[in-house]
């Protein structure tokens, strides 16, 4: 008898309140076109896929249980929210995800009523979901906030801070473990382990002993001598964990991937008088499509792929090394020239190329999990008591970090090296990611010695000057992608501190470029020369200390200066003006002008769109020159002098 057409559930699901009219048993059904639409949508865009995958039916389980949007649901990260998006109105739209005016690849307030918060960096939110869940009480307003955590966000301080807290909430506040023993990199650490107990000790808990269990657990209203039983039965329910004694009734282990099971667990944690209550739901990152499940990463980022095969779209290959893998390479002939040099990373080591310097030096290459205040003040410990830290830390995230690089690097003096990479736009990623700030918040502090690398040849360097500088703490930035394919030095070469390099001479114009957008001055230079303005182009390669022998001689011996940062208001341009201002210099008329990135969060797009949106291309670069000498007779756009 052939089988009866099976009616596709996903296509009358447009919003939540759509899953809420489907029967229980029609969820796995659900289920499976969801994860095939996000397949099916990834392939042809690129972006985050294991996570996601991981939590198709969790997605389906909270909408259906809760009241969302009333009921507030924060994912952590937000990079496992395309199905989520895809239930919530943006089914239409999630091929543009990370694209320019297309969805942001994290959850976003602006995007939609669904994304009460925004996220993209790690570990915030629980203290979200609290803050919402304590508002709603002080408010008398109904209205849960849920939470959902990844073992990986798990393991970031911030977490505790918020859970240590959470017991004002009560049962408004329902947290949910998505544990799927990843981070990126496998996990790392104790929570790791403790985790990994509680999962292979215990089956899954079923919902029908859950609710017997949370009925007899949750007395009633309770004085403080009876609130020490409470902790007892908390502890009798499910035999103490270490969220327990964060205040949180544990629920589980649950199977993260039985939609049916999830949906009656999720409605018994819904009812339940008591709380807050933390929900264990083991999941498996990648989960069905075989391609993701089998690969180290479980293709936590893609780009386009081939959905039979898998097979990821990721160009010709050759052309020049990623900045990436230059540094690791860079640092790794440190290590072997010097076993005091050791590396940092805070859960990132594939994104930073320190799996590569693991491979080679196990034992003195470290990853501390998502967390980076603790990877800066454990790198400080290392260099107090003698060894060389090498912390690799994309440059967004050392914002993190920030009281930990004043408090216990710069004001001891200590010499942690810092490598900050994806230091300016990074395309995809968006404002979250991009590492704007890492200029303004370091060149500020005493002691520090900032470098931005102009291309790899200067990074390599770089590195070699930052294994040398015992004398305090330095950086260096280098951007997201590859270089330009310039020879490697086969020796590198230290660096004089603070000196920076002419790149070409000329008289009228000078431009004093800070990191790779020296590639753009060059070009500038080219253009302004056809227009007879002779230009110099100098590579200042630090940001602090500047070089100021050079700059004042550039400053006074041409008509205009113009400074170039792929960095926000507040760095290498502010601290040229701040010297030339100190000099007197703009009192005896100098033309001087920054440019930098924009003061605004510029949302996700292709590289170049960015910084033609920044305006730190070779036609901004020649359109200030003009601007500046008032040279109306001279087309920015055209050739020849009008
Ligand atoms: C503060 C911070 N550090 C690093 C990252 C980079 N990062 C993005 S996702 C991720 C791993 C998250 O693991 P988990 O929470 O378990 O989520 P899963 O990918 O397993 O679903 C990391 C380290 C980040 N987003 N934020
Ligand atoms: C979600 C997250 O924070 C990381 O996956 C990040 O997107 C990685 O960025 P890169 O792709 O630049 O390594
Ligand atoms: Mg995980």
């Amino acid at each position: 008898m052939s089988e009866r057409p099976v009616t596709p559930l996903l296509d009358q699901v447009h919003f939540p309140a759509d899953i809420r009219k489907l029967q229980k048993s029609e969820l796995p059904q659900l289920a499976d076109e969801l994860r095939a639409e996000m397949i099916s949508a990834v392939s042809t865009s690129g972006g985050h896929l294991g996570s996601g995958l991981g939590v198709v039916e969790l997605t389906i389980a909270i909408h259906y249980v809760f009241d969302t949007p009333n009921d507030k649901l924060i994912w952590d990260v937000g990079h496992q929210c395309y199905p989520h998006k895809i239930i919530t109105g943006r089914r239409d739209r999630i091929r543009t995800i990370r694209q320019g005016g297309g969805l942001s690849g994290f959850t976003k307030r602006a995007e939609s009523e669904y994304d009460p918060f925004g996220a993209a960096h790690s570990s915030t939110s629980i203290s979200a979901a609290l803050g919402f869940a304590i508002s709603n009480k002080l408010a008398h307003k109904p209205g849960r906030a849920i939470a959902v955590i990844g073992d990986g966000a798990m393991s970031a301080g911030m977490a505790y801070e918020a859970m240590n807290n959470a017991h004002e909430a009560g049962n408004r506040l329902i947290v949910i473990l998505n544990d799927n023993d990843m981070s990126i990199a496998p996990p790392v650490g104790s929570l790791r382990n403790s985790l990994a107990r509680l999962v292979s000790s215990r089956k899954y808990l079923a919902p029908r002993r859950l609710a017997q269990k949370l009925a007899r657990a949750m007395p009633g209203p309770l004085h403080r001598a009876a609130r020490k039983m409470e902790e007892y039965t908390r502890g009798w329910v499910t035999g103490g964990t270490l969220f327990e004694e964060l205040g949180f009734y544990y629920v589980g282990p649950v199977d993260g991937h039985n939609v049916e099971a999830l949906v009656e667990i999720l409605e018994n944690v819904r009812d339940a008088e008591e709380g807050p209550i933390l929900v264990h739901a083991v999941t498996k990152k990648g989960k069905g499509y075989g391609p993701a499940e089998n690969a180290a990463d479980k293709y936590h980022g893609v780009v386009k792929f081939d959905i039979v095969s898998g097979k990821q779209d990721k160009g010709p290959g050759g052309g020049p090394p990623a900045y990436t893998s230059v540094f690791a390479d860079a640092l790794k002939a440190e290590m072997a020239r010097d076993e005091k040099v050791v590396a940092i990373t805070a859960a990132m080591p594939s994104g930073t190329g320190l799996d590569k310097v693991e491979a080679a030096f196990p034992d003195r290459t470290f990853d501390v999990g998502i967390a980076e205040q603790h990877a800066v003040t454990f790198a400080a410990g290392l260099a107090a008591q003698g060894h060389r830290p090498f912390c690799a830390i994309y440059s967004t995230f050392l914002q993190r970090a920030y009281d930990q690089v004043v408090h216990d690097v710069a004001i001891q003096n200590l010499p942690v090296r810092f490598a900050l990479d994806r230091a300016g736009l990074v395309g995809a990623d968006g404002c979250t990611h991009a590492g704007s700030f890492d200029l303004a918040y370091l060149c500020t502090l005493p002691n520090f010695v900032v470098m931005a690398a102009a291309n790899e040849a200067e990074l390599v360097n770089m590195v070699h000057t930052m294994a040398l500088h015992d004398s305090g703490p330095i950086a260096v930035r280098y951007p997201r992608g590859n270089g330009r394919g310039v020879p490697l030095p086969v020796t590198p070469q230290a660096l004089e501190i603070g000196k920076g390099r002419i790149a070409r001479e000329g008289k009228t114009v000078a431009i004093l470029s800070l990191g790779t957008r020296l590639e753009e001055a060059e070009k500038a230079a080219d253009m302004l020369e056809a227009k007879g303005l002779s230009t110099t182009v100098a590579d200042m390669r630090f940001a602090k200390p500047l070089d100021e022998e050079l700059i004042r001689k550039l400053l006074t011996t041409h008509e205009v200066a113009v400074t170039i940062e792929e960095a926000a208001i507040g760095g290498f341009g502010a601290h040229v003006l701040t010297l030339a201002s100190d000099d007197g210099l703009i009192d005896a008329g100098l033309k001087l002008r920054t440019l930098r990135l924009p003061d605004s969060f510029q949302d996700q797009d292709s590289p170049q769109r960015q910084y033609d949106e920044a305006g730190l291309n070779a036609p901004h670069i020649v359109e200030t020159v003009l601007k500046a000498l008032r040279r109306n007779d001279i087309d920015a756009d055209a050739g020849a002098i009008a």
